[in-house]
């Protein structure tokens, strides 16, 4: 059965942006985080900038009080990889998404971590598998993929390479959950689930932009206040089903006649209204939700929505955006 016992020393490889939240996570959980980066001065350099940007996040009340001193009693900057590593049980690769270098850096951090110590790297899209090919023992190593910014973004991806032993997971999935964050095991594609979709949406946008359409700043109010405005509480089948999937197929023949097959209506989805699976409007769409949980789902997203609308007036807009 897996459990946390065995993890009681962390390292943070790479403490730039992504790692620098990850570390600040993992300190404010109480683990001891040893930071390595390209030398020694330079994860001094980070040591010190996180414990700056703690001090102003507990001012902001983002933080508990007290946090910028647990941290930096928590933090520490190691001379090399091979010292940060030498005796965490859980080691986080966060150095730049470059194959080589990523490469580089696992080949040193697993041959010099403890045979039972747990690598995650936060890679955005690389491959797991292909990453593990310089990982000495990789049973122990998987994508453990953190969003910007890592603090505060509560996703996270779990993704096994062909390697990956299941405790190795389970451990990982119970580590990261401890930690307050909500996690997602997929499988291991380019870009995951996360990046794939949301490069996809990006590239639509930038069409958008380029064939006139829309400016970028139209097409940031529109997605943010509509369908982006929802994606903070439901994912897309969840949204589909509560619209009515005969109308996303409409939509899509639509669309089909003026992109081509880009836009073709998915299969599944003409044989979802075929079956009168339609969403939460005829009982079943592509999601099992149960007829006894709609009302109480609707009831859920009218107040949710509801309460995300006053908390965006709240916060008012985005300076400079
Ligand atoms: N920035 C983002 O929005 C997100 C990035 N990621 C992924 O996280 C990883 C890190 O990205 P960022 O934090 O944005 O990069 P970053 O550039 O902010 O930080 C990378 C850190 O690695 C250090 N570094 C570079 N080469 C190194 C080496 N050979 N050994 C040790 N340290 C080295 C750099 O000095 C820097 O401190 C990448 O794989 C990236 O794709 C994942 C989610 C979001
Ligand atoms: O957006 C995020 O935080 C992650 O999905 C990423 O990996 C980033 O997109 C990164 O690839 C570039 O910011």
């Amino acid at each position: 059965m897996a459990n946390l016992d065995t993890i009681s020393r962390t390292s943070v490889v790479g403490s730039g942006y992504m790692g620098g939240g990850i570390a600040h996570v993992l300190a404010l959980a109480g683990y001891p985080v040893a930071l390595a980066d390209v030398d020694a001065a330079t994860a001094e350099k980070s040591r010190d900038r996180l414990i700056t940007q703690a001090a102003q996040y507990e001012s902001l009340g983002l933080f508990p009080a007290d946090a910028a001193a647990a941290i930096a009693d928590k933090l520490s900057a190691a001379p090399s990889i091979e010292h940060a590593v030498s005796d965490a049980d859980y080691i986080t690769e966060a150095v730049p998404e470059i194959v080589d270098v990523k490469l580089e850096t696992l080949r040193r951090i697993s041959g010099s971590a403890r045979p039972e110590a747990i690598i995650g790297t936060n890679t955005s899209a690389i491959p797991i598998d292909e990453l593990a090919k310089e990982v000495h023992e990789p049973s122990r190593f998987l994508g453990v993929h953190w969003m910007n910014p890592a603090t505060f973004i509560p996703g996270v991806e779990l993704i096994a390479s062909t390697y990956t032993d299941a405790e190795t997971v389970d451990v990982a999935e119970l580590f990261v959950r401890s930690l307050g964050k909500i996690t997602a095991r997929v499988a291991d594609a380019p870009g995951f689930v996360a990046n794939r979709l949301q490069f996809a949406l990006y590239k639509e946008a930038l069409a958008i932009v380029e064939e006139g359409t829309a400016t970028p700043e139209q097409v940031d109010a529109v997605v943010s206040n509509t369908f982006g405005f929802r994606l903070a509480l439901f994912g897309p089948f969840a949204i589909g089903d509560m619209a009515g999937l005969d109308v996303y197929k409409g939509a899509y023949e639509t669309l089909e006649q003026a992109f081509g097959e880009r836009f073709a209506v998915p299969e599944v989805l003409t044989t979802l209204v075929e079956q009168g699976r339609l969403g939460v409007k005829s009982g079943r769409g592509l999601l099992d939700i149960a007829e006894s949980d709609k009302d109480a789902l609707l009831a859920y997203r009218d107040n949710a929505y509801g309460r995300l609308s006053a908390l965006r007036a709240d916060l008012g807009p985005a300076p400079g955006l």
